[in-house]
């Protein structure tokens, strides 16, 4: 994958008339890289407190979208609106200060640094301290600090017990299902309203799946959190989504009830064509795409 300019201002955002409830709408969203059309007039309205899901065989452009929400890429053409304004153009760290945090496909925390200390990393938008204050730690920086690393503790705590005991043990020491949980707690400490999820139960066994499956409705039900998620584990997919939409080569195929998307002909025709092209490529052994 070739790596793309990004392009950053510091705008404030503009409002635009939105004529839904939603608290995330993509209207009409395109993305092309040179000659490639990743992800082509996708409409995407996601409402408070909902989970929804993005699914889609590989390539289909499911991380682009997600990389066009939190403002690593700019659509080429169409709208992102967060609460009715537009984000396009925004910096990724504006995006999170709109209430926009994400954990990654691939984890990425600082194994070699404690589990409390990548939480912190995560309230860095919110803190206030200059950086006088912190050389002279005035007493506003202590108390910040304190405040911070409660706040770190009681996250940590939303996953019960186990996580808060080690957090001063390195990330790298902790189980994969363990780091997951760390990095949602890093997206929650920027305080979102809408909690991107980039495979959360990737490399889990199925107690751990059925366990991260407990907490993203948890995540919704006591944080009162939206929540949009790419997941390739199509059960648990079904099994959480208010609504699914399906992306196949860039283009949204289908969006509505776990029921109604499970029997789309064309989300079927789109999961069987890929895997018969995956099985004469003979080149991809981690598919569990599977309708
Ligand atoms: N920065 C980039 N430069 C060029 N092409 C890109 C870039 N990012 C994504 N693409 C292409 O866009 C298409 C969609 O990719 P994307 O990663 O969004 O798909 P995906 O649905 O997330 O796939 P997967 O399930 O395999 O992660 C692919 O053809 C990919 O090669």
């Amino acid at each position: 994958m070739s790596s793309e300019e990004v392009k950053v201002n510091t705008q404030t955002p503009t409002v635009v008339a939105s004529q839904t409830d939603a608290l995330l709408e993509l209207r009409n969203v395109t993305k092309t890289f040179g000659g490639l059309t990743a992800v082509s007039k996708v409409d995407l309205i996601v409402r408070p407190r909902e989970i929804v899901s993005v699914i889609g065989p590989n390539g289909a452009g499911k991380t682009t979208v997600f990389n066009l929400i939190t403002g690593i890429y700019e659509p080429s053409s169409g709208e992102v609106l967060m609460a009715g304004r537009s984000m396009v153009g925004l910096s990724p760290d504006k995006i999170v200060l709109q209430g926009i945090t994400r954990t990654f496909q691939n984890i990425r925390l600082f194994n070699n640094m404690t589990v409390l200390e990548n939480v912190l990393v995560g309230q860095h938008t919110r803190l206030k301290a200059t950086v006088l204050g912190s050389l002279f730690r005035t007493p506003r920086v202590v108390q910040e600090e304190r405040m911070a690393r409660e706040r770190a503790i009681e996250l940590l705590g939303f996953f019960g017990t186990g996580l808060v005991a080690r957090q001063d043990e390195y990330v790298m020491n902790l189980s994969y299902a363990d780091r997951r949980r760390v990095e949602i707690a890093r997206a929650l400490a920027a305080d979102p309203k809408l909690l991107l999820l980039d495979e959360p139960t990737a490399g889990m066994n199925e107690a751990e799946t059925l366990e991260a499956v407990k907490y993203i409705r948890r995540l919704r039900d006591e944080l009162g959190l939206t929540i949009l998620l790419i997941e390739h584990k199509l059960a648990v997919t079904m099994g959480m989504s208010d609504h699914i939409a399906v992306l196949d080569y860039g283009q949204k195929i289908a969006d509505g009830l776990p029921d109604e998307v499970r029997y789309d002909e064309r989300v079927i025709a789109a999961y069987l064509g890929r895997q018969s092209e995956t099985k004469a490529d003979d080149t991809d052994e981690s598919d569990d795409d599977a309708v």
